[in-house]
């Protein structure tokens, strides 16, 4: 059910790289000034297999659902949120919707499944994969079924994506609790003690994080002999959203679309997603550090530099929205520069 996953990776173009490379040296800058902004366009052309490298069409996904863990207690805020947040995030007033409109890009919004589904909302397309997740803490969070269709969600998002022409494709999530899952999973994951990747989330104090530790303490035990790969990770401790995720940044690599991760919660996405098909890696751009600790970390197990560090810690994709013009202008630079030739620039002796 879940053999897609597994299918190749695009390769990017090593040919333009080299020519990206050598573009870069020529124009009116001193060698390497722009630095890993130079980096940045030298891998989106050999990604798209084009010197010129193009980020003017941008899709942004959020994906929702609700948390069974939320009967231990885990977020600063009531689990109602989730389904609240999706009429927000249609009506415009979520700070995704904010980003988007000001980046012109399209926000799509899936709903996964909350405890309290809201009736039909225009602009959020309702899959009905269950009322949340299960808790963590005392079952699997999903069962199967509900995995490979989460899953799939990510994957039908990017063939939508694919049909607009997407050169970057950013997700985001929204699902109270789902920090709590994150963490799990990370944990899982990279064999690490769920002390260090814990944070507060929305806001818990020290007492409440000490409390999610020892939520995810008990998974992690609780499940011990069925964490033996990271499919089966995502399953016992994961959420719909942060599946549907893994989904969408595989298919990404599989259709040849660049993709920018946002913060803790996606990077624990896309560290299971190169669990599952390393070659997805190449794809993946991180779009800044979170303030939730267990992001560093994170960041340093999947050997990635995150683009800023605001200490944002929202989600919904609103980090990688923000860093989205850098990378545009880095393309821009890369394009449009003149070359010492052209602009009749001395070059270096
Ligand atoms: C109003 C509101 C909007 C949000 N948008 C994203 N999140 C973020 O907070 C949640 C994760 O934190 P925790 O695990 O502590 O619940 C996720 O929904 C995440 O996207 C929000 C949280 C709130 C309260
Ligand atoms: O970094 C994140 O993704 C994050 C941090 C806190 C709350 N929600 C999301």
């Amino acid at each position: 059910m879940n053999d897609w996953l597994f299918d190749d990776c695009a390769d990017p173009n090593e040919e333009v790289r080299q020519q990206a490379i050598a573009h870069q040296r020529q124009l009116t800058k001193p060698a390497g000034s722009l630095a890993e902004l130079e980096d940045i366009a030298i891998r989106l052309a050999a990604l798209q297999g084009h010197p010129d490298p193009q980020l003017e069409r941008l899709w942004i996904c959020v994906f929702a659902g609700d948390h069974g863990v939320m009967e231990e207690n885990v977020s600063a805020y009531p689990q109602s949120v989730t389904a609240e947040m999706l009429r927000n995030f249609a009506s415009g007033g979520a700070a995704i919707s904010v980003l988007a409109r000001g980046l012109n890009a399209p926000l799509e919004v899936i709903n996964l499944g909350c405890v309290q589904d809201p009736p039909a909302i225009d602009g959020v397309t309702h899959l009905a994969l269950g009322p949340g997740t299960a808790n963590l803490a005392k079952h699997p969070a999903m069962t199967r079924q509900q995995l490979s269709a989460a899953l799939a969600a990510g994957r039908d998002s990017v063939e939508r994506a694919l049909g607009a022409g997407t050169q970057l494709y950013i997700g985001g999530e929204m699902g109270i609790g789902n920090s709590t899952a994150a963490a799990a999973l990370a944990s899982a994951l990279l064999s690490m003690d769920p002390a260090r990747l814990t944070g507060p989330g929305t806001g818990l104090n020290t007492a409440g994080v000490s409390h999610k530790v020892t939520v995810i303490q008990q998974a992690l035990s609780l499940h011990a002999e069925h964490l033996n790969n990271p499919l089966n990770c995502l399953r016992y401790l994961g959420g719909f959203e942060v599946a549907a995720l893994v989904g969408a940044y595989i298919a990404c690599a599989q259709a040849g679309i660049a993709v920018l991760v946002d913060g803790f919660i996606c990077s624990s996405a896309a560290l299971c997603a190169a669990r599952i098909n390393p070659a997805c890696g190449d794809w993946l751009f991180f779009a800044h550090q979170s303030a939730e600790p267990g992001h560093k970390l994170l960041l340093q197990a999947l050997d990635a530099k995150p683009l800023l560090k605001l200490n944002l810690r929202l989600g919904e994709g609103s980090g990688a929205a923000l860093a989205t013009p850098l990378m545009q202008q880095a393309v821009a630079l890369h394009n449009q520069m003149a070359t010492f030739s052209s602009a009749g620039v001395s070059d270096k002796h």
